[in-house]
């Protein structure tokens, strides 16, 4: 009950829905029960008494209460709707917002494929159980209190006879559920992981293909496909098994009771139109309980998706604006690193240790290292996405975590080695950081990032609509619209990140210029990897396992006998074997 109690805030806005649907819902119960009523006094005071003029009356009344149940039903189904609709729409509204503004840090441990099933799946289960469960239990309460209470009114003895039939009902019900639970669960994982298997699959597309893995995958998605229909079948097993052991059980209570009934109107105890009644009402309590386990089963899986909501709800959001924090329109671009060090959560090593240095407005600053050195990291504590364990990372003489994250992210532009485009216009993706730019802006960002010729060869111009991901762009014509964007935020500090790495020589020779262009007047972090992008660099930074090993300028770093030169010399001479082998 505690998921629930937890999840109030979600649904319990909305209890005058719920409220309304559970008066309905007593109603329609009640109604329910007049039925066998009706019947017994038919038979009783009407047929066998020959009173052939009350049939008329008691007919209209009949329709009568049919109509009134059909209207009860109608707002007990809509309202108990409407109940489960708008706080699942709340639920998913706040889930959205909080998935937005999690840390890195919580999505470095989070499956794509098991937050969207969170998303949807759970939301949902969770909705069938608010519209439907939460009624389907009110209403077994309900009929069973009224339908016992006019039984016993009936015969006493005959409800008992009843009543000692329905633990063996109740049993084999329990077992089914034991059985048929596990079986559930263990459908609802298998799902995940084929969901999980079309997702990667078609989100890593390109590698797919380019390794000519197709069969690869359609074997794994075979696997799991397999073994989805298996625990499919395992469970339609157990339905197949138990419902007509279930109906059994319910069809032998009824011929015993008619057998009983029968003998006690023989008897003269029991008048035939209550005996009518009687096997209508066992008839109406049968059903809700042969519906117990899978409406049990219905309250663990909407507590267990509950649960999994409650997870990324309670997720804490730990970099996050301080009170009164420091949001100016626009920074200068100086950047230090005071003894900075970086463990990722989870993580026994330091990922950066002791990093100082300074940056000052309009420098350009080259990160080079192995991989893995700690290149990516250190420009990510500039922007917050993760913290430092010690030391200070300060933008324009203040610590970073003064400033709202708005001020200092929208200040820092990305381009990174693959960046995102989204499904929608080339031009919303050009202003995807200042949604209020101009189209003047947005076609200055894109001449000077030399994407504004191949932009107009498109039928629709600056209105194409880029497929997922940017597909039916070339990998330069990406990079070149993610340059646009970078200028078109107009940022004071500029990180690439391997930002043409992607591309090919060529290209990269092309995307040079507009390159230039997008650095002029910022701060900016270089990552590369080829050294020849460095040259220009005020300072470059040598990192090795976290730790600057070497600094200082191209020219000085060339003979500091080091790393840098190390690699200089490979690279160097790989590109004289490059050129030699292209004379010859
Ligand atoms: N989110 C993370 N969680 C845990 N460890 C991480 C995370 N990101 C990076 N690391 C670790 O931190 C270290 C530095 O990684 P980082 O990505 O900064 O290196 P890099 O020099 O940018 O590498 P590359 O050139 O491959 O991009 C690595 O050991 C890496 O495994």
């Amino acid at each position: 009950m505690q998921t629930f109690k937890k999840l109030k805030q979600y649904y319990w806005p909305y209890k005058k829905f719920f409220i309304i649907s559970t008066v309905f819902l007593f109603l329609v119960t009640a109604i329910t029960v007049i039925y066998p009523i009706i019947l017994q006094l038919t038979i009783d005071n009407v047929v066998l008494n020959q009173q052939y003029d009350w049939i008329v009356p008691l007919t209209l009344a009949f329709f009568g209460i049919m109509l009134v149940k059909a209207v009860a039903t109608f707002f007990q189904q809509y309202m108990g709707d409407l109940f489960g609709i708008n706080s699942v729409y709340k639920m998913r509204k706040v889930l959205y917002g909080k998935l937005q503004f999690l840390p890195f840090r919580y999505y470095d441990n989070a499956k794509t494929g098991d937050l969207m099933s969170r998303l949807t799946a759970d939301v949902e289960t969770f909705r069938f159980f608010l519209s439907f469960g939460f009624a389907e239990i009110i209403r077994l309460i309900l009929l069973l209190t009224v339908t016992f209470g006019v039984m016993f009114y009936y015969s006493v003895p005959l409800t008992f006879a009843t009543m000692i039939s329905l633990p063996f009902l109740f049993f084999v019900v329990y077992k089914f559920d034991r059985a048929v639970h596990p079986a559930f669960r263990n459908i609802r994982r298998s799902f995940g992981r084929l969901n999980t298997n079309v997702q990667e699959s078609i989100s890593g597309i390109n590698t797919v293909k380019s390794l000519s893995r197709e069969e690869f995958q359609n074997q794994k998605f075979n696997i799991s496909n397999e073994d989805y229909k298996d625990r499919n079948i395992f469970t339609s097993n157990i339905w197949a098994k138990y419902f007509p052991l279930m109906e059994f059980l319910g069809n032998f209570c009824v011929i015993a009771l008619l057998s009983l009934g029968g003998y006690f109107v023989i008897q003269g105890s029991l008048k035939p139109g209550e005996l009518v009644a009687f096997y209508s009402l066992v008839g109406y309590i049968l059903w809700p309980i042969m519906n117990l386990g899978f409406t049990i089963n219905q309250f663990s899986q909407s507590k267990a998706s509950g649960e999994r909501l409650l997870e990324i709800l309670e997720a804490k959001e730990d970099i996050t604006d301080k009170e009164h924090a420091y949001s100016p329109e626009r920074l200068e671009g100086r950047v230090e690193f005071k003894h900075v060090s970086l463990r990722y959560a989870g993580e026994d090593n330091l990922s950066l240790t002791d990093i100082s240095f300074e940056a000052e407005p309009g420098e350009i600053i080259g990160l080079v290292g192995a991989t893995g050195s700690g290149k990516t990291s250190i420009t990510q504590l500039i922007t917050r996405f993760y913290e430092a364990e010690s030391g200070e990372v300060l933008v324009d003489g203040r610590n970073v975590k003064d400033y709202s994250l708005k001020a200092l992210r929208g200040n820092i532009g990305f381009v990174l080695q693959e960046s995102f485009l989204f499904s929608s216009t080339i031009k919303a993706n050009i202003a995807y950081g200042r949604p209020d730019a101009s189209m003047e802006d947005i076609i200055d960002a894109a001449k000077r990032a030399d994407a504004h010729e191949f932009i107009t060869q498109m039928p629709d111009g600056y209105d194409t609509v880029l497929g997922e991901r940017g597909l039916g762009l070339s990998g330069g014509q990406k990079q070149r619209i993610a340059i646009a964007r970078a200028i078109c935020l107009d940022p004071s500090i500029l990180i690439l990140d391997d930002a043409t790495s992607a591309v090919d020589m060529e290209t990269e020779f092309k995307i040079q210029g507009a390159m230039r262009e997008v650095m002029r007047g910022r701060t900016t972090f270089i990552i590369a990897h080829r050294i020849s992008s460095l040259k220009h660099a005020d300072k470059i930074l040598v990192l090795e396992n976290g730790r600057i090993v070497e600094r200082g300028t191209h020219e000085e770093l060339i003979h500091g006998n080091g790393l840098y030169e190390r690699v200089y010399k490979i690279q160097f001479q790989d590109q004289k074997a490059i050129l030699q082998g292209q004379r010859g």
